[in-house]
């Protein structure tokens, strides 16, 4: 039985009134989304049976209010008890009811929202709504019919598309998939309102579609077994992307037991460790959002300032993604080069970049063209309000061109440099104007990765943070704002990973093994995979300049000692011969030829470990999985504690969301930092006490002090840390 209610008529969640022409409307008032909450679900009961009853309302008109249909079932709830009806026999009994209803979609119809959608025997969406069912990102599938409705109205091979990639279709390609029956440019509901009207009269039976027969493709089977194989290799060991397809299979299946089929599955998915890992990911990227610096600075009370042109300086390969991400989001931009031929090739490139996105958006090439000038000349710069250096990670050269910078661009002008790690404040020192300067630390490719690190550094405005981490929104990027330390969050929770993965090598394991290992745990590539693919030379740069390899050793040092620490040279050894990664085809892997993308064992990198560990006097030993996984991503998220516990990221939903977005950590598994609260605190201390004994000149393995007091606090849940950590030094 749901709650008792209070009848405070604007307490109720969903109003049934008249509108013209005897139509019912019953409109979802549930901010800030219309989630289908239990409240809003019996108030919804509720306006459904005022509607039927209504002897003057000929047909219905489903709304939603603030501009917003319905963001589908509140996920608030999934992790409480609730009451209220059901969904799948509240969709049922709008699909079964005498009049018709037609939902007037503006916003956003998502996951539940859809299928609410779908139970209606009509739909007419605004030009701007956007559509789908995205609940496989929760970890979950299309539980309230969705799996079986879709695939009656659109077909399978465009419903397994949508429902596995939880993809958001705009009206435009909904209209042509068949999922809407009509788009409007005006009122939405004014029109809906209208078509309902039109349509009161007409047969109902022929509008259910519970009642179609799906548009079976005769190679249904191959379809569904190909997207199978892509799934699994695409998302290793999750399970709703597999539970989506097998609820797809039974669609074929008379309708009640196709429904049947999809409970079952939801109920599995619905309780699994999974879900709630991808649910605490979803609730992670809202909760970074909302920012503060020290001081009293956060992201509600501190003024944006509008981006109306942008500049990029340096169009390599980060520049050319950089350039396509804001001239994608409307934004006039300057793409400028210092060197005439790189400027002709970095043109070449972006103009071919836009040309797919505007085939993609259905847009012309030239509304793209016009809001990019490709310039060598530096005055271009004068009137942007904000610039995005992207030139070769060197940081005389970034220094350099920042004085410059601040001398051609308007004193309001923002100056962001795309580092990965560089100290941000030391550029901002050759600039007058240190509080404009900015950290944005974007991932390749630029123009496909959602993750940005904005980067606070000590002088940085709270102004210039928010307008950067607004433009992020605007670009379609989650902006974590973190600290200004060494290699910020992520590239410096990198580094104990790898060298991790390295000394393994060293004691006996190979690439493959590790890279196995990590990709069974679900990350799309392994270590020494994702290494080739970046290319070797880039940390072999970071480490020459930083005096750990190269000229500035000491002939007397030990090639596997450096300040008293374990230091692991293999990756210096396979640069020093031209082993550089995918682009010279050799690198911890073999490729067929430069251009080659597959990465096969490498005989003679085995040898070569081999003969390391016979000069290094080295005895390789058995290494099992639990032993690779525990080393690597102990170490990581315990540099994770430590970048928590110096406040250079706000709380362990930054490290997360930065891992799960920017460096293929599963999101079945929600981050680094999950992933230790889930394994358990003080199992996880245990085992870093263990592994420091064994290696105690490495310190990573040194457990955090703030790994130990949370312990020592009796392992509260993730969701208390950010409270617990909050340090009286924060670097942001
Ligand atoms: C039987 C089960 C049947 C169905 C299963 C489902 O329906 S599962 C839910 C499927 N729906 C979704 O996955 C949609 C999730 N939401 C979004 O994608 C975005 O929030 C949305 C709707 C596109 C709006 O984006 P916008 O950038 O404008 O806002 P923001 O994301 O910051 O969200 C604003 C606040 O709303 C909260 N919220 C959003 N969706 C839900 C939801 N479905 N349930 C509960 N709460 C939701 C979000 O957390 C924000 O809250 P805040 O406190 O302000 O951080």
């Amino acid at each position: 039985m749901s709650e008792v209610r209070s009848p405070v008529e604007s307490d109720i969640m969903a109003h049934y009134s008249r509108a013209a022409g005897h139509i019912g409307l019953i409109r979802l008032a549930n901010p800030p989304v219309n989630a289908l909450s239990s409240a809003v679900r019996h108030d919804l009961c509720r306006a459904l049976e005022r509607a039927s009853a209504d002897t003057g309302a000929k047909a219905i008109v489903l709304c939603g209010e603030n501009g917003l249909f319905c963001g589908g079932a509140d996920i608030l709830e999934f992790s409480k008890k609730t009451g209220g009806p059901a969904l799948v026999p509240l969709i049922n009994a709008i699909e079964a009811g005498e009049k018709p209803v037609v939902a007037a979609i503006e916003g956003v119809a998502l996951g539940g929202g859809l299928e609410m959608a779908l139970g209606c025997h009509y739909r007419i969406a605004h030009c701007q709504a956007r559509l789908g069912l995205p609940e496989v990102m929760l970890g979950l599938l299309p539980g309230a019919g969705g799996t079986q409705r879709l695939p009656r109205l659109i077909g399978f091979p465009a419903a397994l598309e949508l429902i596995t990639t939880g993809r958001h279709v705009s009206a435009e390609e909904a209209l042509t998939l068949g999922l809407v029956d009509q788009v409007t440019d005006g009122d939405v509901q004014e029109a809906a309102v209208k078509f309902a009207q039109r349509v009161a009269d007409e047969p109902l039976a022929s509008r259910r579609l519970s009642t179609w027969k799906p548009p079976c493709p005769a190679d249904l089977d191959t379809l569904l077994q190909g997207a199978l194989g892509r799934l699994q290799s695409r998302a290793r060991g999750a399970l709703a992307p597999v539970a989506c397809v097998h609820a797809l299979q039974a669609a074929t299946l008379p309708f009640a037991q196709g429904i049947e089929k999809e409970q079952e599955l939801m109920a599995t998915l619905f309780s699994s460790p999974q879900a709630r890992a991808m649910q605490y990911c979803f609730f992670s990227q809202r909760i970074v959002g909302k920012w503060s610096l020290a001081g009293r600075a956060n992201w509600k009370n501190t003024p944006v300032r509008t981006v109306h042109r942008a500049a990029v300086v340096g169009l390599g390969t980060m520049g050319r993604g950089i350039t396509v991400t804001l001239v994608r989001a409307g934004i006039p931009t300057v793409a400028m080069e210092m060197d005439r031929g790189q400027l002709q090739a970095a043109q070449q490139a972006v103009t071919a970049m836009l040309e797919r996105e505007a085939t993609k958006q259905k847009r012309s090439l030239d509304s793209y063209l016009q809001l990019v000038q490709f310039t060598l000349e530096r005055r271009h710069l004068q009137d942007v309000d904000l610039v995005i250096e992207a030139v070769y990670e060197d940081l005389a050269l970034k220094k350099r061109l920042f004085s410059e910078l601040c001398a051609v661009c308007r004193p309001d002008a923002i100056l962001c440099t795309n580092t990965s790690g560089l100290d941000v404040d030391v550029i901002a020192g050759t600039t007058r104007r240190p509080e404009v300067v900015v950290g944005m630390h974007f991932f390749a490719p630029a123009h496909v990765m959602k993750l940005l690190e904005v980067v606070r550094g000590p002088r940085s405005s709270p102004v210039a943070v928010a307008t950067v981490v607004h433009l992020g929104k605007l670009l379609g990027k989650v902006s974590v704002v973190v600290g200004n330390s060494p290699g910020f969050v992520g590239n410096r929770l990198l580094k104990p990973y790898m060298e991790q993965a390295n000394f393994l090598l060293e004691e006996g394991a190979t690439p493959e093994q590790v890279d196995g290992t990590l990709e069974e745990f679900g990350f799309a590539m392994g270590i020494f995979r994702m290494s080739d693919l970046s290319g070797l030379d880039v940390g072999w740069r970071v480490r020459r300049e930083s005096g750990l390899t190269g000229p500035a050793v000491r002939p007397e040092e030990s090639p596997r000692h450096r300040l008293g620490c374990r230091y692991c040279p293999l990756a210096d050894l396979l640069c020093e011969r031209g082993r550089l990664g995918q682009k010279t085809g050799q690198g911890w892997y073999l490729y067929e030829g430069p251009e080659g993308r597959k990465a096969l064992p490498d005989p003679w990198l085995h040898g070569f470990l081999d003969e390391y560990r016979r000069q290094h006097a080295l005895k390789p030993r058995r290494i099992d999985q639990q032993e690779v996984l525990e080393r690597c991503l102990y170490a990581l998220a315990n540099e994770g504690f430590r970048v928590l516990e110096e406040g250079v990221a706000a709380g362990p939903e930054d490290i997360d969301t930065i891992y799960v977005l920017g460096y293929g950590w599963p999101a079945h598994m929600g981050g680094p930092m999950y992933h230790v609260a889930t394994v358990g605190l003080s199992a996880v201390l245990t085992r870093l006490e263990h592994f420091h004994r064994a290696h105690p000149d490495v310190p990573q393995l040194q457990p955090s002090a703030l790994l130990r007091h949370l312990v020592a606090q009796g392992s509260p849940p993730i969701s208390k840390w950010r409270e617990l950590v909050r340090v009286q030094r924060s670097q942001l």
